[in-house]
């Protein structure tokens, strides 16, 4: 279970700061798959770098399955896959190699990581170049290996920033079914993706994300009922039109850091 209590963090920008995600609260049972949707710059990937503890907050605090960020970052890092497209591979090993290092990195014992490797292989169609150079595989491929490294620990909680990009239709349809198996098994699921179609089919519930702030929570029929639009799309774009303010930018005298 993710639970996020007014999370925080404002940047540095030159002589104005920025208030990337401001006071946000959601909380992700197991065994749900939650859509942190929002524009570009609207706090999503700065929110999940927070809750994996990359990246301090200003203020606010994330749990995950009971440990806070602030006080256990390492038992949320052992808990928590991340699956973002901004990870670079090492590009002299090769997958294997790889998955192998991060299984050794998280503690995870040979024989059991030569196995979740094998599952994680079939699972993600990546056996035909588990051997080959990272350097030469294609963007697509790449994605796949990237997921598969970011559940080489079997962690109960996955944070996934754009999980499909870069994949053609077979690849999504993977990761579909895997976010599918996810939930089955129980894990608490955070996913931001810019595909709002994508969206309405995999994820249980939402939060809204516009400069910052969570505007609209709820699930789809909630939030159907609380805007009088029938998709996510037009949803989306109502909450786009609506009169918010923009991101703050805080003179750097009246800063607060905690
Ligand atoms: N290191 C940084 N220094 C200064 N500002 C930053 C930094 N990282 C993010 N920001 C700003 O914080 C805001 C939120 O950025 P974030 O990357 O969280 O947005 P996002 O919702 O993930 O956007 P996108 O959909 O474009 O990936 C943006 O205004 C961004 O410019």
């Amino acid at each position: 279970m993710i639970l996020v209590k007014e999370l925080t963090r404002i940047f540095e920008a030159g002589t104005q700061d920025v208030l990337a995600v401001d006071h946000i609260s959601f909380e992700v049972q197991q065994g749900e798959v939650y859509g942190l949707l929002g524009p570009n710059g609207a706090g999503k990937t700065t929110t999940l770098r927070m809750i994996l503890g990359l990246l301090k907050p200003t203020s606010g605090d994330a749990e995950v399955e009971g440990f806070l960020v602030s006080s256990h970052p390492d038992e949320i890092k052992r808990r928590v896959g991340l699956v973002s497209t901004s990870a670079g591979l090492y590009q002299w090993l090769t997958p294997r190699e790889i998955l192998s290092f991060f299984a050794d990195v998280y503690g995870v014992p040979r024989v059991q990581a030569e196995d979740q490797i094998e599952k994680l292989s079939r699972l993600f169609e990546i056996s035909p170049f588990l051997d080959r150079r990272s350097a030469t595989l294609s963007t697509g491929q790449k994605q796949r290996i990237n997921l598969a490294r970011s559940l080489i620990h079997d962690p109960p909680v996955m944070l996934m920033d754009e999980p499909t990009r870069g994949l053609d239709v077979v690849g999504s349809k993977v990761i579909f079914d895997y976010i599918d198996l996810l939930r089955d098994e129980g894990k608490a699921v955070i996913v931001c993706t810019h595909r709002l179609d994508e969206a309405e089919q995999l994820c249980d519930r939402f939060g809204l994300l516009h400069n910052g702030k969570i505007c609209y929570e709820g699930t789809l029929a909630e939030l159907q009922q609380c805007t009088s639009c029938q998709t996510l799309t037009q949803i989306f774009l109502q909450l786009l039109d609506a009169p918010v303010e923009p991101a703050e930018s805080i003179p750097i005298a009246q800063r607060e850091f905690i």
